[in-house]
């Protein structure tokens, strides 16, 4: 692992570093903001999954999330939102290829040799990340923003018991019925995959979280006939799951919605991975 970069951030270290994954065969960038508490010993973990265009640095540096998670002694992790490079398949589009992984793992050519984003998520970063950082695997949590809300959502349904809590801001709830979803799922999985085991709204319904869960989403987000809020609302309501849906009056889908609420969805958090 290479150190590209480290300053000093409320008291703790926002450090950005490079390693190679073998779940993408490529060289990864991500964030990783360490509070002070972790020069003592491990300390609990949100993962912070990224929208469509995003690399490691947009959240980084504009979701607002260091002063918090110092607050709460807790690290974040910002993750590329896919692999890069001149070798790595891309598209002209700004929501396929590169910085648009979509947290899947892709079975179809181009994308199969490189695209493995949920691999990368759940099973190579960690490894990274809890061999070289004071991290308690035992304490994480994951949240995320538009297409990296669809990945927080649909991860931790996907694999229960990794994480404590869930929280999203603005996620894609229901891509295999919108044009943010069977655009990227039927190039990287094929046209007859099955979408809906990759569709938070659809595993809410099924599957359910056993996790509390927080999403935030603006009564005046631009993209909002994309999100398909109410997808997860009628499944929340129908399996009776322990969430809190909320339409904030007036934002859209910037980061500036997005660190409107990163204190709330800080405090969320950290009430689980404290508890
Ligand atoms: N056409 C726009 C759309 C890109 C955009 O708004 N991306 C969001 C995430 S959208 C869903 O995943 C984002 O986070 N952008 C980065 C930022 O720093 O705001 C465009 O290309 O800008």
């Amino acid at each position: 692992m290479d150190i590209i970069s480290e300053n000093r951030c409320f008291g703790g270290v926002q450090g950005v570093y490079g390693h190679r994954s073998k779940a993408t065969g490529t060289d990864m960038t991500f964030g990783l903001f360490l509070p002070a508490e972790a020069a003592d010993g491990p300390v609990p973990v949100l993962w912070y999954l990224s929208g469509l265009t995003c690399t490691h640095a947009n959240a980084m540096e504009k979701a607002g999330a260091q002063g918090w998670a110092a607050e709460q002694g807790i690290a974040v992790i910002f993750p590329d939102t896919s692999p890069r490079g001149e070798n790595v398949a891309n598209d002209a589009a700004y929501d396929l290829g590169q910085g648009a992984g979509f947290y899947v793992d892709a079975t179809e050519a181009p994308w199969a040799p490189h695209f493995a984003m949920e691999s990368y998520i759940m099973q190579d970063l960690p490894s990274t990340v809890f061999d070289a950082f004071a991290l308690d695997p035992n304490a994480q949590a994951i949240t995320g923003h538009s297409m990296g809300g669809h990945g927080a959502l649909t991860l931790a349904m996907k694999h229960p018991g990794r994480f404590r809590s869930v929280s999203a801001f603005a996620p894609i709830c229901n891509p295999a019925a919108s044009d943010w979803g069977q655009k990227q799922l039927g190039a990287y999985l094929g046209e007859n995959a099955d979408f809906e085991a990759h569709d938070a709204s659809h595993l809410m319904r099924t599957d359910g979280l056993d996790v509390p869960l927080l999403i935030d989403t603006g009564t005046n987000d631009q993209f909002g006939d994309l999100l398909k809020t109410e997808a997860m609302a009628s499944a929340v309501a129908t399996r009776r799951a322990e969430a809190t849906l909320r339409l904030q009056k007036g934002y859209d889908h910037s980061y500036f919605f997005v660190s409107s609420f990163m204190e709330d969805h800080m405090t969320f958090h950290s009430e689980a991975l404290y508890a």
